[in-house]
């Protein structure tokens, strides 16, 4: 999957695999997303899965700890606990004349991991 790098000047990169983990600061635009995202909270045993409709990209940001500091409504700790995963129409922004309508759809919910068990495959949580 394509993706623009904001830590390195939007610079457009390719990624593989259908997982991703960071451990560090992260802030992508992952490009041309599956309608079906799912945020695997294994320390929670929870998985938030979103569902979305006319919005294509998925920004992915987590500050970390150097840049928390640095942001005044965010807590120092907070990145521990937090992770955006924002559903936008980054690389095709969309443009409307005067009096032209759009509409764009976001579903987040919450389910426990145990839902997922024993298919935690990703391909199974995307298609399953
Ligand atoms: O400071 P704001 O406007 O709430 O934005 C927070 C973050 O929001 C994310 O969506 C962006 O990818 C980051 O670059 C940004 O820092």
């Amino acid at each position: 999957m394509d993706y623009f790098d904001n830590l390195k000047g939007k610079e457009r990169f390719t990624e593989q695999g259908d997982a991703l983990v960071f451990e560090s600061e992260i802030d992508k635009v992952y490009l041309d997303t599956p309608p079906k995202i799912a945020i695997i909270d294994h320390e929670k045993k929870r998985t938030f899965v979103l569902r979305k409709d006319g919005l294509p990209d998925a920004v992915v940001w987590n500050p970390w700890e150097r840049r928390s500091k640095t942001i005044l409504d965010f807590g120092d700790e907070e990145y521990k606990h937090m992770l955006c995963v924002e559903p936008a129409a980054v690389e095709k922004p969309i443009t409307l004349k005067p009096g032209e309508e759009w509409k764009g759809r976001l579903e987040l919910s919450a389910v426990p991991s145990s839902y997922y068990s024993g298919q935690l495959d990703p391909d199974k949580v995307l298609h399953g």
